[in-house]
């Protein structure tokens, strides 16, 4: 079983995971970014994600280069580069990536360049529809909107287009050129986020925006902080949609990740990267990661690039960021509060001694994040309850108000319970008001509304025993009267005895409606309590 604390929403086994490692780097012209499997296996991925994190792996460990696939002639098509061998490794990867996932596991893919995207999600896409009848949300964590079609491409390049592919925006008929993608492998425009943009071309800023397409940038994430941005990418996807997250690593600052093709500066921090990840994988919607655009070839300039490179797509690729703390204590050092993660990655940074010459690799100061706690309220109910309680405080707030008038005008004292029930009845509408602002902010939790609702219930319940007590009480009730005065009679005549027992008969309906009211009210405070513990016991 693996150790992971979180509750998987869409996988039927959360303790397998689908490996594929795919050495492919045809979707741009650097050579390099096809050994990144097996430099990250060698780090110790996958015995990491086997023995410390007891799952269980299917797929071999062996790196699927896909020679078979690559033609001997590929001239570029639509001013696409190899677009045959990237077309046949991204359909035959998108079978594999499907294998995995219609069996209701996690898939890791290990890339190769961002162009086997096109493969890894059109797998999942179409198992997720077959599996559970949904759409599939993508989060693509980039510095780059790899979003070009060909025409509006630069470079040719694939693996600045495979977004415009996976979401139907770039089309070819030809099976040998994508004409193989079909409409059940492909994402929705809305259930797309980006995170981690800065360096996007004006063709796909154009495409961007036409499309309404949500995206963060680093601009974003310096205004608001990485907390906020992927709590609003979240809530972008909503709660009841399966997550496929992408992750190319020069999403991640040069400092952290020098080497990958097309580095950017100016970008995430490894902590950040980190936290997506972590994030994601808390709503328990994550069904896929992808790890692409690590080279370890690319580290001329930083000595240990490769190396850091390597250890920040490692973090990146374990699909387990429970950020529970334990105190390692094992081997004696480090009493300070760790993670599991952090222990794999010391237990890799001992294991790569070779990889890493130096003893010079940066400490990384982790901290706890908050569990983030992501409510899901029946919207339906919510609504209907607000109208029936704001409707049944508004009657009876109308009828006592009406009371007291009559009570005023003919001089008679004013029982104590005209203006409680008013002043209840107008707290609930302050109390329904707070409800609806909290909902806008996305604020609102289980506990405000269980200890809110149990206040109001008992304020409603005593309503509910004294206009009874008035209504059938003892002595003088006001049933006995209106049965005297109101039913057991029948005037006759256009006179002032008709005028005073149409009269009378209104304000008997009138005790006759709070009372319903007040037994509404009781019902739905009640109703709202029981909604609101389910919702907390909800929280995956
Ligand atoms: N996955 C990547 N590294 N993509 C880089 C893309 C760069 C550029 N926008 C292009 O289309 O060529």
């Amino acid at each position: 079983m693996n150790t992971s604390m979180v509750k998987s929403k869409f996988l039927s086994h959360p303790e397998d995971l689908g490996i594929v490692a795919v050495g492919f780097s045809g979707g741009q012209c650097k050579p390099g970014v096809d050994a990144a499997p097996s430099a990250l296996i060698e780090s110790g991925l996958l015995s990491q994600l086997r023995d410390e994190l007891n799952y269980k792996l299917h797929g071999d460990d062996t790196v699927h280069s896909y020679k078979d696939l690559v033609p001997r002639e590929d001239p570029p098509f639509r001013n696409m580069k190899n677009p045959k061998a990237v077309s046949s490794v991204t359909e035959r990867l998108c079978d594999q990536v499907y294998a995995h996932a219609k069996e209701g596991r996690m898939v890791l893919t290990l890339g190769g360049d961002h162009s086997i995207a096109i493969g890894t999600v059109a797998g999942t896409a179409k198992a997720v529809r077959e599996r559970l009848g949904r759409e599939m949300a993508v989060i693509w964590v980039d510095a780059h909107a790899d979003i070009n079609t060909p025409e509006t491409s630069g470079s040719g390049n694939i693996h600045g287009m495979p977004v415009s592919f996976i979401t139907g925006l770039s089309k070819e008929e030809k099976p040998e050129y994508f004409g193989w993608l079909k409409s059940d492998h492909l994402v929705n425009v809305r259930k797309l986020v980006y995170i981690g943009l800065r360096d996007v071309d004006p063709g796909e800023k154009r495409i961007l925006r036409e499309n309404g397409i949500k995206a963060f940038s680093m601009f974003d994430i310096d205004r608001h902080g990485i907390g906020r941005v992927v709590e609003m990418a979240l809530a972008h996807i909503g709660s009841d949609t399966p997550i496929h997250l992408s992750f190319d690593v020069d999403a991640l600052d040069p400092m952290w990740a020098p080497s990958t093709g097309t580095p950017v500066r100016g970008g995430l921090t490894l902590r950040e990267g980190d936290y997506i990840c972590e994030s994601v994988h808390l709503t328990g919607s994550l069904v896929a990661v992808d790890l692409v655009e690590v080279n370890p070839s690319l580290a001329s300039e930083v000595e240990l690039g490769a190396h850091e490179t390597v250890r920040a797509g490692f973090e990146s690729g374990i699909p387990n960021s429970s950020p529970t703390r334990k105190t390692r204590t094992s081997d004696g050092e480090g009493k300070a509060p760790t993670g599991k993660r952090e222990q794999l990655l010391a237990g890799t940074q001992k294991t790569q001694s070779t990889m890493a010459a130096s003893s010079a690799s940066p400490v990384y100061e982790r901290r706890t994040v908050a569990r983030i706690h992501r409510y899901h309220w029946p919207a339906i109910q919510l609504n209907v309850w607000m109208l029936i309680m704001l409707a049944a405080s508004c009657c009876i707030i109308g009828i006592f108000a009406t009371f007291i008038g009559v009570q005023q005008h003919l001089g008679l004292y004013i029982p104590w319970y005209f203006p409680y029930f008013i002043t209840v009845a107008s707290l609930t509408i302050v109390f329904i008001a707070t409800l609806l602002w909290l909902i806008a902010r996305r604020r609102l939790l289980p506990s405000i509304v269980i200890l809110g609702s149990f206040m109001f219930f008992v304020l409603w319940m005593v309503g509910l025993i004294v206009v009874s007590i008035e209504l059938w009480g003892p002595v003088g009730s006001v049933n006995s009267n209106c049965n005297l005065l109101v039913w057991s009679t029948s005037p006759t005549g256009n006179n002032q005895g008709t005028l005073a027992w149409l009269e009378q008969r209104s304000i008997c309906q009138q005790w006759q409606a709070v009372f319903a009211f007040a037994l509404i009210g009781c019902i739905f405070l009640l109703w709202i309590i029981i909604m609101a513990v389910q919702v907390f016991y909800d929280d995956a």
